[in-house]
């Protein structure tokens, strides 16, 4: 137990660091680094050069300082950094960014992921509370905003704005951030900090900053992301993606995997039957709903033994696991074990788990609309076998896809050019189902997302007369989908006007089919 100081000494301490303060002040006062400056251009230190005061007027220059301890900071703080043994080289962000913080200018820093952009704005609040002499009395000093509370603490005087082009992806957040800012003192000292720097994170800037220093120093990476991260990819069909990932996990069982999914209701979902099923792992979720604490439960947990941690974007940015993630990916698509049988037994035998399952299949059908209408088209997904490859023995009917799908089947009748009357068949009217319902005859293991009418994979056969008929079927018809015969001639024309055959169209309606021969004659 430490004895508790005496009022001398007390004093004495309260006295050295007022001294402390007012030498500090002078050093940063008399070595600012030049404006529109980036102190990593500058020469480094020598190793062995003096730091602080060098004579009664002289201090030594801090801008171009590669170590902390050659910054004008308090004994206390150097003595932190010092006592973790890690934190004796600064990185380039903190080079950059620390001299012209700590002499109370605005900052808007970028660097990718990783980097330490945290202790380039820690040191300089921490700093500054120190040389203002703030107190509890004098309320609130500084403020941290961090898109997630795992990386956010509650700290006026110094404005941080953290991750700040992740939060301004959230609506939601912008509202509060500005609603914030409209509250803060006119005088304040604000630092913003980025992986990234679109268009929004500038317009913010103009909004908050001061005469600010811009110090990007990873701005000729094509990345945001560190170098020696290994990025992979593998296209897996909609429905295959579980099975993947299962097969995944199966195959690293001594690491630790750290899967991101769409929605709160998908990982809760997830978790769930993959614990049913018990691959022989532990297995964590995380998202936000989660109490704070069993939140900062799990992340810890995570870094400390092989498990596999499914989570929402909670995680994506600023959360540090100390002993990194593993992730390995060899995707095979002819190993891939499938899980939806095992999945299906499970959710017949337990109705939570199929609450669970209906949830995350809605919930990841409406984070896909949410998208980038141009890039992701819900209506276009396999959204029968995605129900299937989640384990529900039918495809639960989704109101907002079903009135998409109307719309979408409208647009088509309206597109198409208006039928003739003199072609109008009524008895063979083709109904169409939407173009990704088209099938081919592939088999359930075919991918992609083909236009039947486009491709020549398709079956070959002889007239009477010895012409070739192709024949194109379509299945699973949708009632609501009506096919202008026109339209589908015209399409069909651009596919095959140089082939000379007949094209014998059918449609598969259940029990019922019906075809419609088109004569394509060659031009
Ligand atoms: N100068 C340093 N020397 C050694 N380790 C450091 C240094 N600065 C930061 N680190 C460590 O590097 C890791 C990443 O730091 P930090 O979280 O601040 O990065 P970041 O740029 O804020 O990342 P993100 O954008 O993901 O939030 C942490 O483990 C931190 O302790």
């Amino acid at each position: 137990m430490r004895t508790p100081k005496s009022k001398k000494s007390r004093m004495q301490s309260k006295h050295s660091e007022l001294q402390e303060v007012e030498l500090l002040k002078s050093w940063i006062e008399s070595q600012q680094p030049e404006r529109g400056s980036n102190p990593t251009s500058l020469p480094a230190l020598p190793l062995d050069a003096r730091a602080g005061r060098l004579d009664s007027t002289r201090f030594s220059r801090y801008a171009g300082a590669t170590r902390f301890d050659q910054l004008p900071i308090s004994k206390k703080t150097k003595d932190a950094l010092r006592q973790s043994k890690k934190y004796v080289q600064m990185s380039d962000i903190q080079r950059a960014c620390l001299p012209h913080a700590l002499c109370g200018r605005d900052v808007r820093g970028a660097a990718k992921t990783g980097s330490g952009k945290t202790l380039a704005f820690v040191i300089p609040i921490v700093e500054k509370l120190y040389r203002e002499r703030w107190c509890p009395q004098d309320g609130v000093g500084s403020i941290v905003i961090s898109p997630t509370r795992e990386i956010a603490s509650q700290t006026f005087d110094v404005f941080v704005l953290d991750e700040v082009d992740s939060m301004l992806s959230d609506p939601s957040f912008k509202q509060t951030m500005n609603a914030i800012i409209s509250q803060l003192p006119k005088q304040r000292q604000t630092l913003i900090f980025s992986a990234t720097h679109p268009k929004d994170v500038k317009d913010l800037a103009a909004l908050c900053l001061k005469d600010p220093e811009f110090l990007n120093v990873h701005e000729k990476s094509a990345t945001a992301t560190p170098s020696n991260l290994q990025q992979t990819f593998v296209i897996v069909p909609l429905h295959k993606k579980l099975d993947m990932l299962w097969r995944f996990i199966k195959k690293n069982l001594k690491s630790r995997i750290l899967v991101f999914l769409s929605t709160r209701k998908q990982v809760q979902f997830v978790y769930e039957a993959f614990t049913t099923l018990r691959p022989g792992i532990s297995l964590m979720a995380l998202y936000g709903k989660l109490d704070q604490l069993k939140r900062m439960a799990t992340a810890s947990e995570f870094s400390k033994q092989p498990s596999v941690l499914f989570s929402t974007d909670v995680a994506s940015r600023g959360l540090d696991f100390n002993q990194g993630v593993d992730w390995v990916v060899q995707p095979n698509k002819n190993v891939v074990q499938s899980v939806s049988g095992k999945l299906a037994d499970s959710i017949v035998q337990d109705p939570d788990l199929h609450g669970l399952a209906q949830n995350a299949f809605e919930t990841y059908l409406k984070s896909v609309d949410k998208k980038d209408k141009e890039i992701f088209d819900v209506t276009k997904l396999p959204i029968d076998e995605f129900s299937a490859s989640i384990g529900l023995a039918s495809t639960p009917r989704i109101r907002f896809l079903n009135n998409k799908i109307k719309s979408a089947s409208k647009k088509v009748s309206e597109l198409s050019p208006t039928v003739e009357p003199e072609h109008l068949d009524k008895d063979n009217e083709l109904e169409l189902l939407r173009k990704e319902e088209l099938d081919l005859g592939y088999s359930s293991d075919e991918e992609g997302d083909k236009d039947p009418l486009l491709t020549n994979d398709i079956a070959h056969a002889a007239d009477g007369e010895g012409r070739k008929i192709e024949h194109i079927f379509f299945h699973g018809v949708n009632k609501n989908y009506k096919l202008n015969v026109t339209w589908l001639s015209k399409k069909i024309l651009s596919s095959f006007s140089n082939s000379g055959c007949i094209c014998r169209i059918f449609q598969v309606d259940g029990p019922r089919a019906h075809s419609n021969n088109i004569d394509i004659v060659p031009t």
